[in-house]
Order: structure tokens, then C-alpha cells, then sequence
């Protein structure tokens, strides 16, 4: 173990060593051509005068100069940037409960997954809480006034988030909503598990199940927002399908290079960003012709699976551009997200086959072979949904929630200044002995027992609060839809470890799932 250290601790050394040479090659080449840098690279907290401890202060991997910490994500450094959930495993074990990472131009970004303190900064947010934009996303869009007014639901931040928020989610977000969804999500559920069912082998085994469940979510989330079905289940894939959900993966992975890589894409478009902007246009392209179609329909009336549609398109002192890039931003977020999380779900579920049976007898017992799902079946359905609680709590696809900070906050004495960019870790929380007990094992029973420590601030899938996700509420009705109709359908089994990449995302790879008919 310590001869490991050691032996890291050198490879951290020289890989320093090398990127201080360079960076103080581009600082020289920066200073006398550029004549800039020095004006943004001397926004410095630990320059401020050491009355306690500072941002400065807070352990985290060296810092280079402009580049920050950025580069042990680089080729050949420490960390992988498809594994960036393990590598902030292994540093809260290297550097402790608090860690400070560096953006470009050596912008702090603390870490943190202590439970008190993750509840604090989540309960103090105010008006207009703040997560940091996605960059990429937040200057393409400016840059092209002529389709966007402003950067977006997602990204926007202060008054303008709270006009998008208000004018753009209530239908989303309403139960009553939810309620009408319900027949549309039952057939989205048996068409899904026909699609599947289709897709067997000889050995029951479903290859690259999660680029069904991707389909899965696609489907869904163009259901809820555009108000009708695309056939993104059928059994031939369209051109459109494809597009639409190469145009969402394009997207994530730009996100991720742009806020954990090196940010070339700021002084020139690099093939990530170009990929970024393709898929963006991709995305508007596809969106404008149904919404161009519908604004022209005279017909807009609003039947139940169009209500969202409708509400948004109608919705008062809103520019066109508004309604568009919010139909786009539902669509992007609801895509991977969706089916990421049913993969992960259906893994766990397959993984326990104790589990599995408890749910078959609940579902029969509710809703017998052949009955719809409703929504008095769903209200009792108890153990269904510590099941997926416990999946959200073990492996959840968003596995932070960031936020910049609204006031002064003080952790382990460290004072962290109000507009500190932080990272609260809640699934590693949530694998954390002293939170659960037995954090690392799938137990749905634990959200049946009393004694369960139940905090709202540590399994929250959908982030918190005033910034909390406005699809939650659909994805909920559909999870629990499509875990209790595919178990009633197949025993699900999975042979292995499910393998997980970091996609901006909590990403499975390689997904292939056993389905077994129940009634064989
Ligand atoms: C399993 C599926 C999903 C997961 C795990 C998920 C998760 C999240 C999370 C963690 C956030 C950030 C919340 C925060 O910062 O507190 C978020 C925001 C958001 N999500 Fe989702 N989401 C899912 C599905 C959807 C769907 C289906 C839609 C659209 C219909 C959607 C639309 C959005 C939007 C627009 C935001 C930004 C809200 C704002 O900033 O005001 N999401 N989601």
C-alpha cells in the first residue's frame, strides 16, 4: 500500500512537472503575444489575507496555473474522463471530506459529500437558486440571437429562469397531468416490453439492452412534451430516431468535455464542440418542424396526451424562440436520463430475484393479468416503490447536484464565500455506512421500516428544491408502470457487474439482460 502511494505520488510529481513546463511555455508565448493572461489568472482566493482557512486552503489535486486542476482528466494522467465518478471516490479518500478542485483560469470548484452539509446548502436556497450553466450550451446559444432569446430553462439563471420556470413547467408538473398520462404510459409499457420481448436471442438475452431503454425514453419524453407518438418503439428504427437520439448523446459528451476537459473549444471550435453544435441544429431542425406544423394547425385543441404541448405553445408572453428551445431542452433532458435510469433499475431488480418475486406478488395482487395499471394500484403498491427509492438511492444517474452558493457557508472551518461553485455529492452519501445502514447493498425494505433515517435532502434523483427536475413527476408514474408490467411479464436476470461510464451522466454500458417468459 504504501510502496502503491509512493509509486502514485511519483507519477503525480512528474506529470506536475511536465504540465508547469508547458503552461509556463503558453504563459511566456500568452505575455508577450496576448498580453492578457495575467489580468485573468490573478483571481487567486488564498491571495486574500489568512484570518482562518480559506477556498485556498482545501486539499485537492495540484493546480497548474490558467489550467487548474483540469489536467488529471488529460491523456495519461490520473483519471479517466469516462470514469469521472470514480475518480471523486478515490479523492475523497486521498484528500478528505472536503475537496477543491480548479476550472480554467484556476476557478475553484469544492467538492463535498457530507450529509449535514448538503442539507444546509440545499435548505438555504433562495428565489432563484443557481447551478452553474452548461457552458457550451449557455455560449453557442448566445451566439445565435436569431433562435434563442436567452440560454434556456436549464441554464438561465435569476428572473429570467423564474419567467421560463413559471410560464413553462405548471402542466408538466401538475398531478392532474399525470393522472391523464396514465393510459398513454400502460401502452408505452406494453409496446416496450413487445419491443424486447422481440429482441431475444436464442438465450432469452437482450444485447445492448439500454439502447432499448434510451428508446424507452425517447419515446416517452416526445409522448409528454410533443403530445404524440413517434414509433420510436416499433421495430425498425426511423432516420429521425436516430438522429434525434445520436443528437442528445452528442450533447452530453460535449458537456462533460467542455466542464471536466481542457476548454479548447473557447478559442477555436474543436471536433467535440462542432459535434455540439451539430447536434444542437440537429435538435432545433427536428423540433421546429413539429412545432411549425402545429402552430399552423388550426386544430390545436388539447386532448389529453397534448396538454404539455399545448401549454407550452400557448403559453402567454413567451417568444416563439422561448417555446422551441424549451421543447428542446425537455427533450434533451429527458432522453438519457430516462433511460439510463431504467436500466439501472431493471439491473438491480435482476440482481434480486428475492426482490423480484416480492414485487410479482404485490403487482398480482393489485393488479391482476390482463387489468391496466391504475392509479389506486400504484398509490398501494408500497414495496414497488421502496424498490425503486432504493435503486434511485444505489445507483442514481445524477449523481451530484451542483449549486453556487447564495450566502457564506463554514465547513470543517473553512469558510466558503458566497458564489463558491459547489458539488454536493449525494450518491456517495448515499453509499456511506454512517448514512445507511449497509449502504452498499440493494435493501428496498428499508424504506418500509420506520427506523430509517429518512432525509429529503440525500436520494433526490431529481435534484432539490426550487430547481428541481419538472419531469420528475412523469418518470416516477413511468417507472413504476414499466417495473410492475416487465415483472409480471419475464424474470429478469443479468449475468455479471453492470459497468457504468461517466457521460455528464451516471452511464451503463453493455447493458444485456436476461428475460425469461413468467409464464413458460
Ligand atoms: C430519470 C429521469 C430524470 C432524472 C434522473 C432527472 C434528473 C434531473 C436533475 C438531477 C436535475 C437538476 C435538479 C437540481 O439542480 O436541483 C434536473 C433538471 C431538469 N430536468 Fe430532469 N431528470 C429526468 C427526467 C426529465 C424529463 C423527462 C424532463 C422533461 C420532461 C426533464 C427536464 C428537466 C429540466 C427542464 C430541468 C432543469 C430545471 C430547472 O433548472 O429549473 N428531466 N433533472
Amino acid at each position: 500500500m504504501e510502496q502503491q502511494k509512493k509509486y502514485w505520488n511519483k507519477i503525480e510529481n512528474a506529470c506536475c512537472q511536465l504540465i508547469t513546463c508547458i503552461t509556463a511555455l503558453i504563459r511566456l508565448v500568452s505575455k508577450y503575444v496576448i498580453g492578457t493572461y495575467m489580468h485573468h489568472i490573478e483571481y487567486r482566493p488564498d491571495a486574500q489575507p489568512k484570518t482562518c482557512k480559506t477556498l485556498a486552503d482545501i486539499p485537492g489535486p495540484r493546480s497548474l496555473p490558467i489550467f487548474g486542476t483540469r489536467w488529471i482528466y488529460w491523456k495519461f494522467c490520473l483519471y479517466k474522463l469516462n470514469a469521472v465518478h470514480l475518480a471523486y471516490k478515490d479523492m475523497f479518500i486521498r484528500y478528505g471530506n472536503i475537496i477543491r478542485e480548479e476550472a480554467l483560469w484556476n476557478i475553484p470548484i469544492i467538492s463535498v459529500k457530507d450529509r449535514d452539509f448538503i442539507e444546509r446548502v440545499l435548505r438555504h436556497s433562495g428565489k432563484y437558486p443557481i447551478r452553474p450553466p452548461n457552458e457550451v450550451t449557455a455560449n453557442y446559444r448566445k451566439s445565435r440571437p436569431d433562435r434563442y432569446t436567452n440560454t434556456g430553462l436549464v441554464n438561465e439563471q435569476g428572473e429570467v429562469w423564474a419567467k421560463l420556470r413559471n410560464k413553462l413547467t405548471p402542466e408538466l408538473t401538475s398531478p392532474r397531468t399525470i393522472r391523464r398520462f396514465l393510459p398513454e404510459v400502460n401502452q408505452l409499457a406494453d409496446d416496450f416490453n413487445t419491443l424486447i420481448g422481440l429482441a431475444r436471442d436464442g438465450n432469452n438475452v437482450v444485447k445492448g439492452f439500454e439502447s432499448y431503454c434510451n428508446r424507452m425514453g425517447l419515446e416517452s419524453t416526445c409522448t409528454l412534451i410533443l403530445g404524440k407518438r413517434f414509433g420510436f418503439l416499433d421495430g425498425e428504427v426511423s432516420d429521425t430516431a436516430t438522429r434525434l437520439a445520436d443528437s442528445v448523446t452528442s450533447q452530453f459528451r460535449a458537456s462533460q468535455e467542455a466542464f471536466y476537459g481542457l476548454p479548447l473549444w473557447k478559442l477555436f471550435p474543436t471536433r467535440a464542440y462542432k459535434d455540439f453544435v451539430a447536434s444542437e441544429d440537429a435538435l432545433y431542425d427536428i423540433v421546429s418542424e413539429i412545432v411549425d406544423s402545429a402552430l399552423i394547425d388550426e386544430q390545436l385543441s388539447c386532448t389529453d396526451v397534448r396538454s404539455v404541448f399545448v401549454s407550452i405553445l400557448q403559453a402567454p408572453g413567451l417568444d416563439n424562440r422561448d417555446k422551441k428551445a424549451a421543447i428542446i431542452d425537455y427533450i434533451a433532458a429527458g432522453i438519457k436520463t430516462l433511460g439510463n435510469t431504467l436500466v439501472f433499475l431493471l439491473y438491480l431488480v435482476a440482481k434480486h430475484p428475492d426482490v423480484q418475486e416480492k414485487i410479482y406478488n404485490e403487482v398480482l395482487r393489485l393488479a391482476p393479468a390482463g387489468t391496466a395499471i391504475t392509479a389506486e394500484h400504484l398509490h398501494n403498491a408500497t414495496y414497488l416503490h421502496a424498490c425503486i427509492t432504493e435503486a434511485h438511492r444505489l445507483l442514481p444517474t445524477a449523481p451530484c447536484i451542483a449549486r453556487v452558493l447564495e450566502s457564506d457557508f463554514e465547513y470543517e472551518n473553512y469558510q466558503l464565500p458566497t458564489g463558491s461553485v459547489v458539488l454536493l455529492h449525494t450518491w456517495l452519501a448515499c453509499l456511506d455506512d454512517n448514512n445507511f445502514v449497509d449502504a452498499s447493498s440493494y435493501k428496498p425494505e428499508r424504506w418500509l421500516d420506520e427506523l430509517t433515517r429518512k432525509s429529503p435532502f440525500l436520494v433526490v434523483p431529481f435534484g432539490c428544491g426550487k430547481r428541481m427536475c419538472p419531469g420528475k413527476r412523469f418518470v416516477e408514474l413511468e417507472l413504476q408502470i414499466v417495473l410492475a408490467k416487465m415483472v409480471k411479464q419475464f424474470h429478469i436476470d443479468f449475468d455479471g457487474q453492470l459497468n457504468t461510464e461517466f457521460e455528464f451522466l451516471l452511464t451503463p454500458s453493455n447493458a444485456d439482460l436476461i428475460l425469461r417468459d413468467r409464464n413458460c
